[in-house]
């Protein structure tokens, strides 16, 4: 299993002072950047583009930033993601009308590719693909919004994908996003995940390196 991340999603950061608050996040002890993409169509909220994530490049950001495109249709963007900066690209299988294709974009443009699976879409997709993915990411709240709960269902969810990757042998990450925060991350981690989104409960606290090295302790239980 690969070692943990914790990626903090920007979507809850103050966008006023974003490469401040970017800085900030990642001297507290962040491995990735969560990059939030919304286009009001696929998902019912809008956010930023590609101008963001090359503005967070030109600003002094080398940290790996993970893009979720929540963007229907998806592969019109790809490109621009890829000269932005962005070192994953993650979307949603039901934004692509040829999944293959679209991560093979991805791949040629040099950036890690993933697969996005909201609560009630089945992984039987990623069985032909499997050997295409550097990430698989499971929400765990419905799409479009910080803040939400976590679903538990998504537990048993962790448990199916995590068998899938292991029995892959691949070297793929296994993300979950929504609802995240230091009172479930543990049993979070022991259900399979390995990379960790958690917007609200880390840029919603006055002191993230608290929220961090909190975070971190519960992983440390969680894998020992
Ligand atoms: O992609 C999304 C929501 O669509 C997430 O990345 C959220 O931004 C996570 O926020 P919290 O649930 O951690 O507040």
């Amino acid at each position: 299993m690969q070692p943990f991340v914790i990626a903090p999603s920007i979507l809850s950061a103050d966008f006023a002072r974003l490469g401040e608050e970017v800085d900030k996040v990642l001297a507290a002890g962040a491995d990735f950047v969560h990059f939030d993409v919304m286009d009001n169509h696929y998902v019912p909220n809008l956010t930023i583009g590609p101008m963001v994530c090359a503005a967070l490049r030109k600003y002094g950001i080398t940290a790996p930033i993970d893009a979720h495109l929540m963007v229907s249709p998806v592969d019109r963007i790809i490109g621009d993601f890829v000269e932005a900066g962005a070192t994953y690209i993650t979307f949603h299988p039901e934004a692509s009308l040829h999944v293959d294709r679209t991560l093979q974009l991805i791949h040629e443009g040099g950036c890690k590719a993933g697969l996005v699976f909201n609560p009630a879409t089945p992984l039987s997709v990623l069985e032909y693909v499997m050997d295409k993915v550097d990430m698989v990411l499971l929400m765990s709240v419905n799409p479009g919004f910080g803040g939400q709960k976590f679903i538990p269902g998504t537990l048993n969810k962790l448990r199916e994908a995590r068998a899938l990757i292991d029995a892959s042998g691949r070297d793929i990450r296994l993300e979950i996003d929504g609802g995240v925060n230091v009172n479930n991350i543990r049993e979070i981690a022991a259900a399979g995940a390995d990379t960790f989104v958690a917007g609200s409960a880390i840029f919603n606290a006055p002191d993230y390196q608290a929220v961090i090295d909190k975070m971190r302790a519960e992983l440390a239980l969680a894998r020992p």
